[in-house]
């Protein structure tokens, strides 16, 4: 029996892990389940799951939840709870599925106790990235690519040799604004641009799909979590979201996994790679998709992709300032401050009023995060 503790178990990710471990009561449990403020989702699961614990990290939120749960399950408030019950001897796994950099600490606690990580979170990485790896390394912790394009290069690298690798490109769906008169994106609408064509995600990611940050974002996670220089690494637009992503030997070999777009069969893979889970996804039909399209990425549409080729290329700072003015915009726009245009435009304007510097601990990462979320909110307020 695997224990799990799962970290932001109320949101999209979160759920689809508890829809996977309720098809396989006899291989999961639950050790702790992590919610932030949804306290009535976290009710739900609770009664389902029955974990060991549960944690609100919203002091609020935890306290919506006393004296309401099923018998036996204990609750803890706060991001401390959190990284404690992720690094316990009663943890097996850690299923990483908060959003955003805010879903660092508790992570890496995971990772510095040598867990199996599932990781979803892709902020984690992109924030901290030469930390979280080395880190990884010195515990021996197996982190483990939730995000299906990552899944996806894991499954086309098993058995084969590393060194032969020439290129890992990612695919990526083009959002809901993919054909979309570019002039017209200026007054789009936060339920328009959450509207996913193939995926049904948390709010934030979502957006971070129609800007494409979300695949520049990607990339970033891509060069740590398998140890590629950006120059090997590229991303092909695939509106069907069917081909997860490809890699390329030097024979002139590629392979590629495709599934349909349903983020249960990468979350089994991450909790048990072989042999396989069922997990309820629908099947394939490629004579009944009859094709399947891919085009180049217009820099001019997506302007995120064109500034990672240079936060790619930069110090590690550069990274995190991408990601937190994301943060800030991303939420700013969701919020009705900004327009939808705005939300690079912010981005890019943090790159460049924050010098690089180097990054070495972990302070420095929230020190350099901290800026840079200060200097959006002054673009943003301008
Ligand atoms: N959804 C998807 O299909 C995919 C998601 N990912 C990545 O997985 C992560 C989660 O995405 P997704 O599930 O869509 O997001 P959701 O918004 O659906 O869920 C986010 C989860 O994080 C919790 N949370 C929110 N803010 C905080 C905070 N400040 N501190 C602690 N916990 C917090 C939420 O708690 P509550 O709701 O209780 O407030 C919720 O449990 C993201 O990093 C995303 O990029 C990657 C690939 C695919
Ligand atoms: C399901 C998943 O992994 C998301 O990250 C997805 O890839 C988003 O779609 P885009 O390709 O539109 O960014
Ligand atoms: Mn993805």
């Amino acid at each position: 029996m695997m224990r799990l503790t799962v970290l932001g178990a109320t949101g999209s990710i979160g759920c689809s892990t508890v829809d996977v471990m309720l098809r396989h009561p006899e291989r999961f449990s639950a050790h702790a389940l992590v919610g932030h403020r949804n306290s009535e989702k976290m009710l739900e699961l609770a009664q389902k799951l029955r974990p060991a614990w549960v944690v609100m990290t919203d002091v609020a939120a935890a306290a919506a939840l006393q004296g309401r749960l099923p018998d036996g399950v204990r609750l803890a408030e706060g991001m401390d709870a959190a990284s404690e019950l992720a690094a316990s001897s009663e943890t097996d796994m850690v299923m990483a599925a908060m959003v955003g950099a805010a879903g660092l600490p508790a992570t890496l606690a995971a990772v510095r106790a040598g867990k199996r990580v599932g990781l979803a979170n892709k902020e984690c990485l992109v924030t901290a990235g030469r930390i979280f790896m080395a880190a990884a390394q010195r515990s021996g912790a197996a982190v483990v690519p939730v995000d299906s394009e990552h899944a996806a290069v894991h499954q086309c690298l098993v058995g084969h040799d590393r060194a032969s690798v020439t290129r890992v490109i990612l695919t990526a769906s083009g959002g809901p604004f993919r054909d979309r008169d570019p002039s017209t994106l200026y007054h789009v609408t936060p339920a328009e641009a959450v509207a996913h064509p193939n995926w049904d995600m948390g709010a934030k990611i979502s957006i971070d799909s129609a800007t494409m940050m979300n695949k520049a974002l990607e990339l970033i996670e891509a060069r740590w979590l398998f140890d590629v220089p950006p120059e090997k690494l590229s991303a092909i637009v695939h509106p069907e979201s069917i081909v997860h992503a490809m890699v390329e030997y030097l024979d002139g070999s590629v392979l590629a996994q495709l599934a349909m777009p349903d983020m249960r069969m990468p979350i089994a893979y991450a909790m048990q790679a072989e042999p396989r889970l069922a997990t309820g996804i629908s099947w394939l039909d490629l004579a009944r998709t009859g094709s399947l399209h891919f085009q180049a990425v217009d820099h001019a549409r997506f302007p995120a992709m064109a500034l990672v080729e240079h936060v790619l290329r930069g110090d590690d700072s550069l990274s995190i300032v991408f990601n937190a003015a994301n943060e800030v915009a991303n939420a700013a726009f969701r919020a009705g401050r900004i327009g939808f245009m705005d939300i690079v435009a912010t981005v890019e304007q943090v790159l460049s009023r924050i010098p690089c510097t180097p990054v070495v601990t972990l302070e420095e990462v929230w020190q350099v995060d901290a800026d840079a979320r200060a200097v959006a909110e002054e673009v943003i307020c301008a």
